[in-house]
């Protein structure tokens, strides 16, 4: 499998937050996004995940299964800085909603809620309402979520940001276990999260709008 993003372009508002980025990822690969605050990594990471139109160019997944170029958001996990879990549902129904949802795509399997729960070292607590959790644990939660669906591709905004030291290893392992398993994964961290050999690419904001980006 390869992701390929070319000459993608992004505006929010009047202003362009960045002009031709280009990268390639393959199988295992991983690449960070660096870069000061508002440079436009959140934006970078929405458009890959087709949550937010390019301006221009494109980001396409080629996989072994598919002859076709399709959009890579459509084989990607997008966990952004909000969890995308209902407080008033349980865990376990927040999970199956998204298992259900989601579905797994060819070329994988997924966990199911009890193993994912495991996998975030939070199982037996699945039965209560996901508002009732500590901030740490809704995150857990929501790092469970890239478990019940498979997807290739894993997009990941700041994705331990005020999490503690057990919670970076643990997702750190999660990281590497997907890499290894074939999985691509881009994110904007500034920790090292499995992301060994990561390709980086630094985002500029407004200052790199009149020069190429590529990593
Ligand atoms: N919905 C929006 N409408 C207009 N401008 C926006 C919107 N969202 C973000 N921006 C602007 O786009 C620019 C890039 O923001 P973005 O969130 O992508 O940066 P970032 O590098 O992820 O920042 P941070 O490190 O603070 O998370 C900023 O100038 C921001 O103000």
């Amino acid at each position: 499998m390869r992701l390929e993003a070319e000459s993608l372009s992004a505006r929010r508002g009047e202003d362009l937050i960045f002009v031709n980025v280009s990268f390639t990822l393959a199988s295992g690969d991983a690449l960070v996004l660096t870069g000061r605050n508002g440079s436009g990594k959140s934006t970078l990471l929405r458009v890959v995940a087709g949550l937010l139109r390019p301006e221009t160019g494109s980001a396409i997944c080629l996989s072994d299964m598919d002859a076709e170029a399709r959009p890579a958001g459509e084989f990607s996990h997008y966990l952004g800085h909000r969890n995308g879990m209902k407080r008033e549902l349980t865990v376990a129904e927040n999970l199956a909603f998204w298992k259900s949802y989601l579905g797994d795509i060819e070329g994988g399997q997924s966990l199911d809620i009890e193993e994912a729960a495991d996998a975030v070292e939070l199982s037996g607590i699945t039965h209560l309402p996901y508002g009732y959790l500590s901030a740490g644990q809704q995150r857990r939660f929501a790092m469970a979520r890239l478990l019940v669906a498979y997807r290739p591709i894993w997009i990941l905004d700041e994705p331990t940001a005020a999490l503690d030291r057990r919670a970076d290893a643990m997702f750190e392992d999660l990281v590497k276990g997907h890499r290894e398993a074939g999985g691509i994964v881009i994110a904007a961290t500034h920790q090292p999260l499995g992301m060994e050999g990561a390709q980086t690419l630094e985002m500029l904001g407004f200052d790199g709008v009149d020069t190429e980006y590529s990593a």
